[in-house]
């Protein structure tokens, strides 16, 4: 076949062209492979190149910006063609990849020059987003996750694996924690059932690069079967895990794909850990975006992480990640971890001398399970033994602490002696990275190697000293002895001497400028040294393979060794940032209250502008007596930032990190919810509103007494007087709910929800304050106690550019709508999303959200009814606490209407506790329907 030498870039988006044809045995073995492994790009290697043809050429030069060529151009037989050297191989696989294709290599199985007839090839790695050890592919301080998601009748499992550390995790439980768990390990690919892609993409979105598997790779017995086996046990119940149906059959599909990708030596992965729902601090998939904890939500945002992290190791960066998203509910625990913090910062000499010695640690973990799967190379296990060099120091250093949680991990701690000093014994210093050409390992190991080593040395002397020879016979004093792989050795002579060579050598190859020539001499002696160096290298790479297996039996203790590094390097990190960055110590206990002094925000402090200074703000929460803080202020004011911080500060001090403020007393919370009035998925073509009242409704079911809820701009989504209504009874709810007494930040623009204070002895008034000079606002972000008298969104109009003309026109209409207000009496009774909002609760939820005032769903009292329903549904907002307040409940369920009767039929047949939240959604619209066409 002929190689295409020049790859010029060019890029092709054209047809797919046609499908290679099998008209050679080479393209008939071509064809097997490609149906052995459809969707996945198949790189064929024939000779020095890897080849694609027809769609995958198409594919493969879009992406690898490579030449787009033809195989039997002009022919029936004709098809694209594009490739790229062998050796190109680490340059061009990882883009492959991170474009979120599957690639199957295929490689060469025997010695072309060995071979009888075609060269046998097949699939030696199939390598996908999620399963990769290739470092080009991998982000060296992030986790590389594949996950497998099965749907149950009841709940839903999940797994996680990096192949690259060995880590592998399951869980199981709602669909919420799944997405929950999705958000917080952003897997690289996700595998699910075919059958199972609407559900999937219904809850999760269309995002995730995924990988749809067959129906019979989703059975338990399976899942159990391979699970067992690969952890050769009788049973699951040593990990912990034997009750997750769902979980074993996802972890099960995980290892299945494993060994559909080839990867078989994965003998690291020595353990599954269960992911437990109720260890951890629940944060919903919106509060770990919202509050940007991994990810900034928009570009050149800055996330928690990148302020938090001065960890120095990967295995750190990695660990740290998940403590992030993962914060604890133990407060001993908590505790333990902040009472080392607090010893590494007093005692700064131990801080650094433990950051030091972890420089020298590098990838220990990725280092280690290259090793179990075969695949390392000569200058990575020397890394490995350096790595383990510095192991000792660091436990010593750790044992010499007298901290008791760093003595423990000093425990944890084993240098490996034995396998470091083989390493070193036996791998030179300068290793290349291939072992099949020599060079690797130092003399004094094996004696046949140091004999063959002699003879291949002594024998390029020899050719050297050949050379000298012929010079001095022929006098052509610009002869040289060289070497290539077609003919081997030979003496090459330029053209102006080429009448003084004797007769007996025999030419070989004809140049331009010159002759080559063999001779009989030449010949026996490069037998002798190329017979030499083939068996050195075969030497050389057994003494390697039997090094390599040795260190495949310390797996355990290395990736022990990397998991106590983590630890130790995330704690030290924790004490840098408090250093650098003025964090104290919170006090974290069982207590019920969150009381803050001087906090500030740990990311926009960071991101000021020189010489601005971030205003620091206390804050506090009680269940018992200032339950509900409603903020208002004009926008700009600090609104966001106050309740953004507070979470975050909750949450560092819950990983067991110090927080961003002068003092903070933490009474351990449970779950953090945060709503953000979004604009988000408009993008999506999803009504905004409706999806944040639902989320808002799953937010209202799942609270507990431990609870933080953050609200921002609940409500904007929709006209003014819907938004004040839903705002208003969402606070009423989250106050008179006997179920549970949440802490909550509400801020919002709606100055009218200040009333609400008056009713609800727990709900307490603040605002961000700013002053008002010359009709100018300036921002004080000072958190202060009362209401504010209105909105200044004019005045941010005004500072944002807006032309004089408009603002003045906005002011004028603003006064105008003002005096129509306080003139309007009782408004529409109309059901609005509102109602729907209630629809989504269940009785005692919508009873909790109008304060115990509603009617039962079957049209009789629930509880005594009271004349007026203290929702401002029914009024303006101006007038919400002096005119009467009719029930819209009421109004929703009068029985005259077959169609509402039809409709309370049907809620009341509604389980509203087993209801997604996407299955309210749908359920909504059926219920919408019914009354419409009145069935
Ligand atoms: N305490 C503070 N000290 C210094 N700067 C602050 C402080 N709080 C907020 N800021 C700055 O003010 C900007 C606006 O704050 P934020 O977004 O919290 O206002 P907001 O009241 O929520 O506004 P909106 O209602 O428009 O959402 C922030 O991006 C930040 O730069």
């Amino acid at each position: 076949m002929k190689v295409i030498k020049e790859k010029k870039p060019v890029r092709t988006h054209g047809t797919l062209g046609p499908a290679p044809v099998a008209d050679t045995p080479l393209m008939k073995q071509y064809q097997q492979l490609k149906q052995t492994y459809p969707g996945a790009v198949l790189l064929f290697r024939v000779g020095d190149f890897y080849e694609t043809f027809g769609e995958d050429a198409v594919t493969a030069s879009r992406i690898l910006d490579i030449t787009l060529t033809k195989r039997g151009a002009g022919t029936a037989s004709e098809t694209p063609l594009a490739g790229f050297p062998h050796h190109s191989l680490d340059t061009y696989l990882p883009k492959l990849v991170r474009a979120g294709q599957r690639v199957a290599i295929c490689d060469q199985l025997e010695d072309p020059k060995q071979a009888k007839g075609l060269v046998k090839r097949g699939v030696t790695e199939l390598v996908t987003p999620g399963v990769s050890l290739h470092d080009n592919v991998l982000e060296r301080r992030s986790n590389n996750y594949l996950c497998a998601v099965h749907f149950g009748k009841q709940e839903a499992g999940i797994s996680f694996l990096d192949i690259s550390t060995g880590e592998f995790l399951v869980a199981q439980g709602t669909v919420e924690y799944l997405g929950k768990l999705l958000q917080n390990f952003q897997p690289a690919e996700v595998l699910f059932c075919k059958k199972s892609r609407q559900e999937f993409e219904g809850h999760f979105g269309p995002d995730y690069c995924h990988n749809a598997l067959e129906e019979w790779v989703f059975g338990h017995d399976y899942g159990h079967e391979l699970l067992t086996r690969h952890f050769n046990t009788t049973s699951l119940k040593g990990f912990g895990i034997d009750g997750l149906r769902e979980g074993i059959t996802a972890a099960g599909c995980v290892l299945h794909y494993l060994a559909e990708t080839k990867h078989t030596n994965v003998s690291h992965i020595g353990s599954i850990g269960r992911l437990e729902e109720d260890k951890y601090v629940w944060l919903d998939r919106f509060t770990v975006r919202n509050l940007e904890l991994v990810q900034a939500q928009h570009p050149g945002g800055v996330p928690l992480i990148d302020i938090l992290d001065q960890t120095i190791t990967p295995m750190g960066a990695r660990l740290l990640r998940k403590w992030v998203v993962l914060p604890l509910k133990e407060a001993a625990q908590i505790q333990r971890r902040l009472d080392t913090v607090e010893a590494l910062l007093q005692t700064p000499e131990l801080l650094e001398n433990l950051q030091q010695h972890l420089r020298q640690i590098n990838d220990l973990e990725r280092l280690i399970s290259k090793v179990a799967v075969r695949r390392i190379n000569p200058r990575e296990l020397l890394q490995l033994a350096r790595a383990l060099e510095a192991i000792g120091p660091i436990r010593d250093e750790l044992a010499a602490s007298g901290v008791k949680a760093l003595q423990k991990l000093a425990d944890q701690l084993n240098p490996c002696a034995t396998l470091r000093e083989e390493i070193q014994a036996k791998i030179r210093e300068d290793a290349p990275i291939l072992t099949n050409q020599g060079g690797v390992l130092l003399d004094n190991i094996d004696a046949e190697l140091d004999d063959l080593r002699r003879m291949a040395g002594s024998g390029k002397d020899y050719l050297f000293q050949l050379q000298q020879k012929a010079i001095q016979e022929t006098g052509i004093s610009s002869l040289k002895v060289a070497y290539n792989k077609v003919f081997g050795y030979y003496l090459e002579v330029t053209n102006s001497h080429k009448d003084k060579v004797p007769p007996t050598w025999i030419r070989k190859q004809t140049l331009v400028n010159a002759e080559r020539y063999i001779t009989e001499e030449l010949k026996v002696y490069e037998e002798k040294i190329l017979h030499a160096e083939e068996r050195l290298f075969v030497i050389e790479q057994r003494i390697y393979t039997e090094l390599v297996l040795t260190a495949a039996e310390y797996v355990p203790q290395v990736q022990q060794n990397a998991r106590a590094i983590g630890v130790a390097d995330c704690l030290a990190s924790f004490a840098a940032t408090a250093r650098q960055h003025r964090y104290v110590k919170p006090v974290v206990d069982d207590s019920t209250t969150l009381d803050i002094t001087a906090g500030r925000h740990p990311v926009i402090e960071r991101q000021l502008p020189p010489g601005e200074q971030y205003i620091p703000n206390d804050l506090r929460l009680d269940q018992d007596d200032q339950q509900i803080v409603v903020i208002t202020g004009p926008n700009m004011a600090g609104k966001s930032a106050l309740l953004r911080q507070t979470a975050l500060i909750v949450l560092l001090a819950q990983i067991g990190s110090f927080v961003p403020a002068d003092a903070a007393h933490v009474g351990v919370i449970d779950k953090i919810f945060t709503r953000v009035g979004a604009s988000d998925n408009l993008s999506k073509g999803e009504s905004t509103f409706m999806v944040e009242m639902t989320e808002t409704a799953s937010i209202l079911n799942n609270l507990s007494d431990r609870s933080l809820v953050l609200m921002d701009e609940i409500g904007r989504g929709t006209s003014t007087y819907d938004g004040i209504s839903i705002a208003w009874a969402i606070v009423e709810h989250l106050h008179n709910s006997p179920r549970a007494r949440a802490k909550t930040l509400f801020a919002t623009h709606y100055h009218e929800l200040n009333q609400l204070a008056d009713d609800c002895p727990r709900v307490r008034n603040y605002h961000v304050a700013v002053k008002e000079a010359d009709g100018r606002i300036l921002f004080l972000r000072k958190l202060r106690e009362g209401g504010s008298e209105h909105s200044f969104g004019i005045h941010v109009a005004r500072m944002a550019g807006m032309p004089t003309a408009v603002v003045l026109r906005a002011n004028e209409i603003m006064h105008h709508l003002e005096q129509e207000r306080a003139s309007t009496s009782v408004e529409t009774d109309q059901p609005t999303e509102f109602d729907d909002l209630l629809v989504g609760l269940g009785d005692a939820e919508a009873a909790d959200m109008t304060g115990g005032k509603v009617v039962s769903f079957n049209g009789s009292p629930a509880v005594a009814p009271e004349p007026a329903l203290s929702g401002p549904k029914a009024q303006p907002a101006a007038a919400v606490h002096s005119a009467p307040r009719p029930s819209l409940q009421l109004s929703m369920f009068e029985p005259a209407d077959p169609a509402l009767e039809r409709l309370r039929e049907l809620l009341t047949q509604l389980d509203v506790n087993t209801l997604t939240p996407i299955e309210a959604l749908l359920k909504l619209n059926e219920l919408k329907l019914a009354v419409g066409s009145g069935r």
